[in-house]
């Protein structure tokens, strides 16, 4: 085999509650994750020289040692002294920097497939390891599905598929970095948690009112003071009959649920014909048959 192709589908925070502060500045977190069906196209070639190259549709994303993608491949290459060179091409549609965990989704795809095109046999663990080195997002998204997600993001639980749902995606014209929501959120007792424990229940009953209920997310504290257009689009979600509306991650991202198509459509022309959310997308939940790992 010398090429590989490989979709890698973005995530969405059902529920995201920060436990702690660790004294390393990363946090403890809990989780609620769930893949849908928005995806980038990633392509792996090998090549005849030794070195890794990287193409891209957006002429803004970064082709060298700061894209997600070499990272990955210069990881494998390194820990397991592999000489070859590989040619890596990303479609992406996966809006950036949006808390949709696009970069992180996209090194996912590269450990699993070098894993496979040069036959390393690498087990679990060992590719959670390493997906760790690269992003705390990025071992889930080797697992993808509905799954739980704790410590810093390694930590992580394959739950029962969410109930079948239509998913809205909007994203405002702004860019949030991860970094800077996470140094300024402030987890005193003002802070309003979602109740995980009561997600996971509802999911386990298979109850998709049930669960919505408990949605939350405390990285919104931060980021709705600041960019009120968030809380905006959550508002005319809701008004467009989402049966919830949250922030994905560290945003700028809101998403709504659906349990009706016609409301979903009905809301997808809503936004896209609207000056609020500059990338929009109706979609569904993806639960894969076939795990990466
Ligand atoms: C917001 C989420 O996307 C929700 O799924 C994740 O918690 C963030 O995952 P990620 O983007 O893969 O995070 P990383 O790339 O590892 O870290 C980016 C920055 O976020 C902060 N960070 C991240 C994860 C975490 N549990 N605690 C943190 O404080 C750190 O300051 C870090 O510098
Ligand atoms: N393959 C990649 N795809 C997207 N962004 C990348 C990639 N590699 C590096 N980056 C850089 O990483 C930053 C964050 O990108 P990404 O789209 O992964 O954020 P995100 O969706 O907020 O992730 P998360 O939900 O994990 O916080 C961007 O500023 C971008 O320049």
């Amino acid at each position: 085999m010398n090429s590989i192709k490989l979709k890698a589908y973005a995530k969405i925070n059902l529920g995201l509650d920060v436990v702690r502060k660790r004294e390393d500045g990363y946090h403890e977190v809990r989780m609620i994750m769930q893949t849908i069906g928005l995806y980038d196209k990633v392509s792996i070639l090998r090549t005849n020289n030794t070195s890794i190259t990287v193409k891209t549709n957006l002429p803004y994303l970064p082709t060298d040692e700061n894209n997600l993608v070499y990272k990955a491949a210069a990881l494998i290459k390194k820990t397991y002294n592999i000489s070859q060179g590989v040619h890596i091409i990303l479609d992406k549609k996966i809006p950036v920097a949006a808390g949709l965990a696009g970069g992180s989704s996209n090194a996912a795809a590269v450990l699993y497939g070098l894993n496979r095109l040069f036959h390393l046999r690498l087990p679990k663990e060992e590719l959670l390891a390493l997906g760790l080195k690269l992003g705390a997002d990025v071992p889930y998204c080797l697992i993808r599905g509905t799954a739980l997600s704790e410590g810093i993001g390694e930590k992580l639980t394959p739950l029962p598929p969410f109930p079948s749902c239509y998913v809205l995606i909007v994203k405002p014209g702004i860019n949030v970095s991860t970094r800077y929501v996470y140094e300024n959120l402030k987890l005193n007792e003002e802070i309003d948690h979602p109740d995980i424990d009561a997600i996971l229940l509802a999911i386990k009953e298979n109850d998709l009112h049930g669960a919505v209920k408990h949605f939350g997310n405390v990285l919104e504290t931060v980021t709705t003071k600041e960019y009120p257009v968030i809380g905006e689009i959550k508002e005319q979600l809701i008004n467009a009959g989402a049966i919830t509306s949250l922030m994905s991650g560290s945003g700028p991202t809101v998403f709504g649920l659906f349990d009706s198509k016609e409301n979903a459509e009905r809301a997808f022309y809503h936004f896209k014909t609207g000056k609020l959310g500059k990338q929009v997308y109706l979609t569904g939940l993806f639960q894969p048959s076939l795990k990466f790992l």
